[in-house]
């Protein structure tokens, strides 16, 4: 199943010169210190005191651990025992056998609703290749497909169960969060639209330039309401928080909670879209899962902070941003008013 050089399954761009390591790590990174970051009990959230502590989390952070979340460590560790197999698998396979819902990228989290990469206006990026690959899976139409190769299939009901957790969380989350807020039933159902949701599966890549290179993922925040990120091996991830950088290591059993543009603006700013990254990694590959849902594309959000627009009008917004500048850091600001520019 595995090719026969270990980096054979890696984009070519990123195969080193030098005697393949046949997948072993060489050094192990000091342990580091537990992280401040907000941790939220999901079982709690019907409570007062906990839902008091997300939007306190929200405002303050913009991202929190979640415990007590419910999805099966069975399942966790058979999504990324599968995803492991088909990453190593050589780098030529994944693009010709690996298409529908569950789409190979690499190179670029720029990727259009169908998973495709959205290119420059100036032509492919040359210098500006993030060292990753992943699968872009389009959550609403994994049942609607069966593929041939037994080990793709069993990842797709594997993402299928997967993703129907995410769908629960996301919504038992927003739900506190909408109580918060003060959303009426009509804004909540339109500012959350589960069927929208998509996952990404990322391989990150051992960089041998990690020193210079730096980033597996630049700076951005996530275009989406709230994204939860499953990260569970290898740390590299961080965030921003009163303008300094954080490592948020991976912890045994528990899923980082992201805020999205969308939920920042969803509530008048109160709330903050966090800005986080990844660090390339010399030595480890990192697997990371993450989740991501979306408002109705064309129900219109409302905020005294901001034109009133829909998700249709803020995607075509950040993807006419990635085409010209080539990148995205937030696209919320195009839409703020007394925003002069
Ligand atoms: O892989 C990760 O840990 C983060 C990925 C991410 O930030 C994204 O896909 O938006
Ligand atoms: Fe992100």
């Amino acid at each position: 199943m595995s090719p026969p050089n270990y980096y054979d399954s890696y984009p070519p761009l990123f195969r080193p010169n030098t005697t393949p390591l046949n997948g072993q790590v060489q050094e192990n990174p000091p342990t580091p210190d537990p992280d401040p970051l907000p941790v939220i009990d999901l079982e709690r959230l019907a409570h007062d005191g906990e839902r008091q502590k997300l939007a306190q989390a929200c405002q303050d952070w913009g991202i929190f651990r979640l415990v007590n979340h419910g999805v099966p460590t069975t399942l966790l560790a058979q999504l990324y025992g599968h995803a492991k197999r088909i990453f190593s698998l050589g780098f030529e396979s994944k693009q010709t056998q690996i298409c529908g819902p569950v789409a190979y990228f690499w190179g670029t989290p720029a990727l259009n609703l169908a998973g495709r990469v959205i290119e420059r206006e100036e032509g492919p990026p040359t210098s500006n290749v993030k060292w990753f690959e992943g699968f872009n899976v389009v959550m609403n139409k994994l049942l609607e497909v069966h593929v041939d190769d037994p080990l793709l299939d069993s990842f797709r009901l594997l993402l299928e169960e997967y993703g129907r957790h995410q769908t629960r969380l996301a919504t038992t989350i927003f739900e506190a969060m909408a109580k918060d807020l003060s959303l009426d039933q009509e804004q909540s159902d339109c500012y959350l639209c589960p069927s929208s949701g998509s996952m990404r599966v990322y391989r990150y890549l051992r960089c041998p330039e990690a020193d210079q290179v730096s980033w597996g993922i630049d700076a951005h925040t996530d275009s989406s309401v709230l994204s939860i990120l499953n990260h569970p091996e290898v740390g590299g991830f961080q965030v921003q928080k009163d303008n300094e950088w954080l490592d948020v290591e991976p912890v045994p059993n528990t899923l980082v909670v992201i805020l999205g543009d969308m939920m920042q603006a969803m509530s008048h700013d109160k709330y903050k879209s966090v800005k986080h990254r990844v660090k390339a990694n010399k030595h480890e590959e990192r697997i990371s899962v993450g989740y991501f849902v979306f408002p109705d594309e064309n129900g219109v959000i409302r905020s005294p902070k901001y034109k009133p627009f829909t998700y249709a009008d803020f995607r075509a917004q950040v993807q006419q941003d990635l085409k010209t500048i080539g990148y995205k850091e937030s696209g919320l600001h195009h839409f703020k008013l007394n925003h002069t520019t």
